[in-house]
C-alpha cells in the first residue's frame, strides 16, 4: 500500500505533474531531492508550500554530506518567500528545530529529546532529524527559502559520513510508528506556529524556546569549523543563533561548526 495519498489534480501551471492540495502540500512518489524540486518550483510558488517525498535519490545534508532518505521517513522541503534578510532567514532553521522538537513530542517522551546546534534533533542522543536551508537572492531580501527536513520515523540508515551522532528512528528507539503524512500534518502546524510566534514576539522568543531544549548548554563541547577545533563551555546562542562558547582564551563567537560531545 503506498505510504502517501498521491494527488492528482488538473491545474498544473508548472507542468511538474502535481500541484499543491488543499493544504499546500506536494505530494511526490520519488524525487531526486525535495530541495531541489523546491528551487525548481520556486518561479511557481504563491504561497507556502510543502513538498513531501516517499523516496530521494540524491538527499543532500548539511555542507555537502549525503543524506539518506528512505520510504517511512520524512522527507519533505518548506518553500516560501519571506519578507527577510539573508541573516533573518537563516533564523529559521531555529523556527524548524523548535517545530520538529513540538511535532516530535506529540510521538514520544519530550524528556528523550533534545537540540543539538545548529540544526539537529537528537532522541536519546542519537540523531533522529536534520534540517537544512537553501534560499535564493540577489540584494536586501531572499527571493524565496527552502526548509529541508529529514526524519527517521522508521530507519536509522547507517553508513552516514557524519556519523558521531549515530542515526536513530523513532520505530528502533521505541516501537513508535507514525506514518511520513502525518507526521507533516503535526509539523506543518508546528512551524506555522512557530512563524507566527516570530512575528508576534520577535526572535527573541524563538530563541528562548530552543535554548530551553538545548543539548549540553553549560557544558563543555567542542565545535569542529572547517579551520580549527574550538573547546569551550556551551553559554548560549546569540541574537543571530550564532553559537556563543567560553573558552579559556575568552568568549568565541562561531557562525558554523559542527558539534561534538
Ligand atoms: O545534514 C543534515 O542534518 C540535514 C539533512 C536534511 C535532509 C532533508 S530530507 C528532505 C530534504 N531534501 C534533501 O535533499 N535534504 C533535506
Amino acid at each position: 500500500m503506498p505510504l502517501l495519498r498521491r494527488q492528482r489534480l488538473s491545474t498544473d501551471p508548472s507542468g511538474h505533474g502535481h500541484w499543491p492540495d488543499a493544504y499546500g502540500r506536494i505530494m511526490l512518489d520519488n524525487v531526486d531531492s525535495t530541495m531541489a524540486e523546491a528551487a525548481r518550483r520556486a518561479g511557481d510558488i504563491d504561497r507556502p508550500t510543502w513538498i513531501i517525498a516517499q523516496t530521494q535519490t540524491a538527499a543532500r545534508g548539511r555542507r555537502g554530506r549525503v543524506w539518506q532518505a528512505p520510504a517511512g521517513n520524512l522527507n519533505a522541503t518548506l518553500i516560501f518567500k519571506p519578507d527577510a534578510t539573508p541573516a533573518e532567514a537563516a533564523r529559521r532553521s531555529f523556527l524548524a528545530a523548535n517545530a520538529l522538537f513540538a511535532a516530535l513530542s506529540i510521538y514520544v517522551p519530550a524528556e528523550k529529546l533534545s537540540l543539538k546546534w545548529p540544526n539537529d534533533v537528537l532522541l536519546s542522543g542519537g540523531k533522529v532529524a536534520g534540517i537544512l536551508l537553501e534560499s535564493s537572492g540577489q540584494g536586501g531580501n531572499v527571493d524565496w527559502l527552502s526548509i529541508g527536513v529529514g526524519v527517521n520515523l522508521r530507519h536509522a540508515p547507517q553508513d552516514l559520513a557524519d556519523a558521531a551522532f549515530a542515526p536513530v528512528s523513532l520505530t528502533q528507539m521505541g516501537g513508535w510508528e507514525v506514518e511520513p503524512v502525518d507526521f507533516l500534518t503535526t509539523l506543518a502546524d508546528a512551524y506555522a506556529t512557530q512563524e507566527a510566534r516570530l512575528a508576534q514576539m520577535g526572535f527573541a522568543r524563538i530563541r528562548q524556546d530552543w535554548l530551553a531544549h538545548a543539548a549540553r548548554l553549560g557544558e563543555v563541547i567542542t565545535a569542529r569549523t572547517m579551520r580549527e577545533e574550538i573547546i569551550g563551555t556551551f553559554d548560549t546562542i546569540d541574537d543571530d543563533g550564532n553559537l556563543v562558547l567560553t573558552t579559556g582564551a575568552g568568549p568565541r563567537v562561531i557562525s558554523a561548526a559542527d558539534v561534538y560531545f
